[in-house]
């Protein structure tokens, strides 16, 4: 049984080709999903596979209520878990992201929130990009990646929160993206690692740097629409 729409497919392998491209990530430290809800499953990129000897076939089945692999031999990345949680808890979504991108992973490794200092982040993000606490002892034992995902959605909150704030830091380990498509996820990841590295230079060039919250707020809107959810909770 072939599993995925030919467009499910092509997106699946597209997006996890834009990681390397995007300079998201070295070796095959990043991986991209994407799901069919009728269908039950998610493909995901196999554990360990280079991106230029990625093929369609190669792209693993799960299962979307069980977390088991539906076929092939090849083992689903480590991440598949996380991937699995926001599936679950987030209907509106059908990709998700997960990258070591250099200047988000700084910011999750120091622990702090990407804080909101521009338009650039605003036109995505309706606040500063959350990073998690980090995970217990027993979290981390028994299902890390289970628990990764668990925490990200407990810090995001419902399906409108998560399409107002499609990212997310695990504390002292990477961002996690997602979106309404495999390339909308990886589009996310791009983004969260650009407002990472200007962040970064903004508070080297002033620690005090802030934007005003009815330019920041103003941005949001005018891509998200007047209605939409501005302000995260941790912003
Ligand atoms: O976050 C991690 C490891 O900490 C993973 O993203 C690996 O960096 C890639 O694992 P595979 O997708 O190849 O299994």
């Amino acid at each position: 049984m072939t599993y995925g729409s030919n467009a499910l497919r092509q997106a699946v392998l597209r997006a996890n080709q834009v990681i390397p491209e995007a300079g998201l990530a070295q070796l095959t430290w990043g991986n991209v999903s994407g799901v069919d809800r009728e269908g039950g499953y998610y493909l995901i990129k196999p554990s360990g596979v280079r991106y230029d000897d990625l093929t369609e076939d190669q792209l693993v089945p799960v299962d979307l209520r069980t977390g088991q692999v539906l076929a092939g031999d090849l083992r689903p990345s480590v991440d598949s878990e996380s991937h699995r949680a926001f599936y679950l808890a987030w209907p509106s979504i059908g990709g998700v992201t997960h990258t070591h991108s250099t200047h988000a992973v700084a910011f999750a490794q120091a622990n702090r929130d990407i804080p909101l200092l521009g338009t650039t982040h605003a036109d995505t993000f309706n606040g500063p990009v959350p990073v998690t606490r980090g995970l217990t002892a027993d979290e981390c034992a028994t299902d890390y990646e289970l628990n990764t995902g668990r925490v990200i959605v407990e810090l995001i909150g419902d399906d409108a929160s998560a399409a107002a704030m499609p990212a997310a830091l695990v504390a002292n380990h990477g961002p996690f993206t997602w979106g309404a498509t495999p390339g909308k996820s990886v589009e996310h990841a791009i983004i969260c690692e650009a407002v990472a590295e200007m962040a970064l230079k903004t508070l080297a060039l002033n620690p005090a740097a802030t934007i005003p919250d009815h330019l920041a707020e103003r941005h949001f809107k005018r891509k998200h629409g007047p209605g939409a959810y501005y302000g995260n909770p941790k912003a």
